[in-house]
């Protein structure tokens, strides 16, 4: 993320520093609703692992449901657990059958988590029937989780009723208990006694009305209607959102596979909720990720039917020859443990270390070439807001960096590598300063700490203090490697573009052409394969670990003005 780049670019640096500026941000609470005197809400805060409890029934095909809500909380980084509301017999063409089981087992499936764990988020889905409604409300009356995403399913895409009809009154009770209510188009109109919308102003004036009527806030979507556009939007005029109606757009995937779009759309909403405290940086967040798995459902060949979406598109596919080139970021300290980065590091020879590293980078990569940010950034559209925020923050990380560089030259197993390490962390600073005396000293941003921040050089400081050489140096790459080829790529199509003096990022831009920086990179990435080639086994797992997890966190950097500025 970081432009080292204009190390070499810009005029040695001032003496100022912001380490006094730094405050870390406080979480956003606005749009959360605590029940005053729960000791759950009081522990619950925004969490970076949320724990996030589905209420919902089995779909043993895996695409809705259950299932489905599992993979997409552990997608959207929570830590999932499951009460079974009921069992389904369905697969991707229906459902065959439908199983409750006691309403009295329900309660004591939920009374065994809630004695146990705090539960950040709490999503509900299929409920079946009158009793199983009844049992839920009263578990959420006493527990009074912090975060509850209600979906009210009524009827499968598939046409079959998930819940007796002589229980829709009986879920109306449910709709002010949860914070969030995510029904389609058909079970809006059921919920507002009207016919069903065909029009999106029509959807969003039902979604008033039962906003209103419930006090909570309603998830209208678009995904039934007519139509190219897909849009969705957050409807609450009681002052929890920015504004009355926040719409979020979004284009209509051509696919058949959206069994179970409803249940990881909403399971993934309570997981970013629960970590980010903030409803519309929540959908933003998990509306492109609910289409990149509709775009990649093809892959996953489940079925004759309506398939299920990819929950895991964002993460990496295995190569062919089955050697992982990616994956989930897994902290550092637990790579010795997992077998699975054993074995991939296992089989990497000396010479091809940093290319496999260079792998594992690439689906990252290619995220950040998707990123709103830096399409806008590119084409000249991005709002000065957003770019104002990147600079600060980017200043921030940089002293953080500075310090890990700093560590690795102390590390350093050659004088060569020393001095390379130094000069860096040195010129670290100067950016940093000079980003303060030059590109901020224009704009009015905030200087706080922001959560993508915070974690980067966290995990940084952490790999400093791993005590590890070939882990630092892996952790502190991709600041250096991504940022260089996305860097050279926004300067090469600025240049095709013909270089224009109006682009308002004429200037920023051109900082990125920089031969001194590109050789840095070289330079760094042959420091990093080199170690890499002599570490054990456990430890190339645990340098590939460290790089990952910066990889990831260079794509969240790019991504944070979108969600925090
Ligand atoms: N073909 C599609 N392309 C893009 N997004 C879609 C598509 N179908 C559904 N969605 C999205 O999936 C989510 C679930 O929407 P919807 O299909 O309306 O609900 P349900 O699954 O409960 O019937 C929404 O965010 C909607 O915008
Ligand atoms: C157990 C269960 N819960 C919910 C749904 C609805 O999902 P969809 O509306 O996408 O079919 C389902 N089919 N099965």
């Amino acid at each position: 993320m970081s432009p080292l780049a204009s190390t070499y670019v810009l005029p040695p640096a001032s003496s100022e520093s912001s380490s006094s500026q730094e405050t870390q941000s406080a979480a956003q609470g606005s749009a959360r609703r605590p029940a005053p005197g729960s000791s759950t809400a009081a522990a619950a805060g925004v969490r970076h692992t949320p724990r996030v409890l589905s209420i919902a029934g089995s779909d043993p095909s895996g695409g809705a449901g259950i299932q489905a809500d599992l993979k997409s909380i552990a997608a959207l980084g929570g830590y999932g657990m499951a009460a079974i509301t009921a069992l389904t017999a369905q697969n991707t063409r229906g459902v065959r059958d439908v199983h409750v089981p006691p309403a009295g087992f329900l309660r004591q499936q939920l009374d065994a988590i809630s004695d146990d764990i705090t539960i950040d988020a709490v999503k509900i889905g299929m409920l079946g029937n009158a009793e199983v409604i009844d049992t839920v409300r009263s578990w959420l009356e006493k527990v009074r989780p912090a975060v509850v995403v209600l979906d009210p399913v009524m009827v499968a895409t598939s046409g079959d009723r998930l819940l007796e009809e002589s229980a829709e009154a009986a879920l109306r009770t449910l709709l002010p208990l949860a914070d969030l209510i995510t029904p389609n188009l058909a079970e809006l109109a059921i919920l507002v006694a009207a016919p069903r919308a065909h029009s999106w102003a029509t959807a969003l004036e039902q979604g008033k009305r039962l906003a209103a009527a419930t006090g909570a806030t309603i998830l209208v979507k678009g995904g039934h209607l007519d139509g190219g556009a897909c849009p969705d939007a957050l409807v609450n005029a009681g002052g929890l959102l920015s504004r009355p109606v926040v719409e979020v757009a979004g284009d209509r995937i051509p696919t058949r596979n959206s069994h179970g779009t409803g249940c990881s759309l909403s399971s993934a909403m309570a997981t970013a909720q629960a970590r980010l405290g903030d409803w519309e940086a929540s959908l933003r967040e998990v509306k492109p990720w609910l289409a990149g798995a509709l775009q990649a459902s093809g892959l996953l060949e489940v079925g004759s039917g309506s398939g299920p979406i990819n929950h895991f598109h964002h993460f990496h596919q295995p190569e062919a020859g089955g050697k992982p080139v990616g994956g989930a970021p897994v902290p550092a300290e637990s790579a010795a443990g997992d077998p699975a980065a054993q074995s991939a590091a296992a089989e990497l020879t000396g010479e091809d270390f940093a290319a496999t590293l260079r792998r594992a980078a690439a689906p990252d990569l290619d995220a950040i070439y998707r990123l709103e940010f830096i399409r806008g950034l590119a084409a000249g559209t991005l709002v000065e807001d957003q770019f104002a925020y990147y600079l600060a923050q980017d200043a921030i990380y940089l002293n953080g960096y500075s310090r890990a560089l700093a560590r690795a030259s102390a590390l350093a197993p050659t004088e060569a590598a020393q001095l390379f390490w130094a000069r860096s962390a040195q010129q670290c600073l100067e950016v940093e300063s000079e980003l303060h005396r030059t590109w901020l000293s224009t704009r009015t941003v905030e200087r706080i700490l922001g959560p993508v921040t915070k974690s980067y050089v966290d995990h940084l400081l952490a790999a400093s203090a791993s005590g590890s050489y070939a882990v630092l140096v892996a952790a502190v790459l991709p600041c250096f490697w991504l940022y260089a080829e996305v860097g050279q790529t926004l300067h090469a199509q600025f240049l095709a573009a013909g270089a224009p003096e109006a682009h308002p990022y004429a200037e920023w831009l051109r900082t990125y052409a920089d031969e001194d920086f590109a050789q840095a990179t070289r330079e760094a990435i042959a420091m990093a394969g080199e170690p890499g080639s002599k570490a054990s086994a456990d430890e190339q797992a645990a340098m590939l670990q460290a790089f990952r997890h910066s990889c990831r966190f260079e794509l969240d950097f790019f991504d944070a003005p979108r969600l925090h500025a």
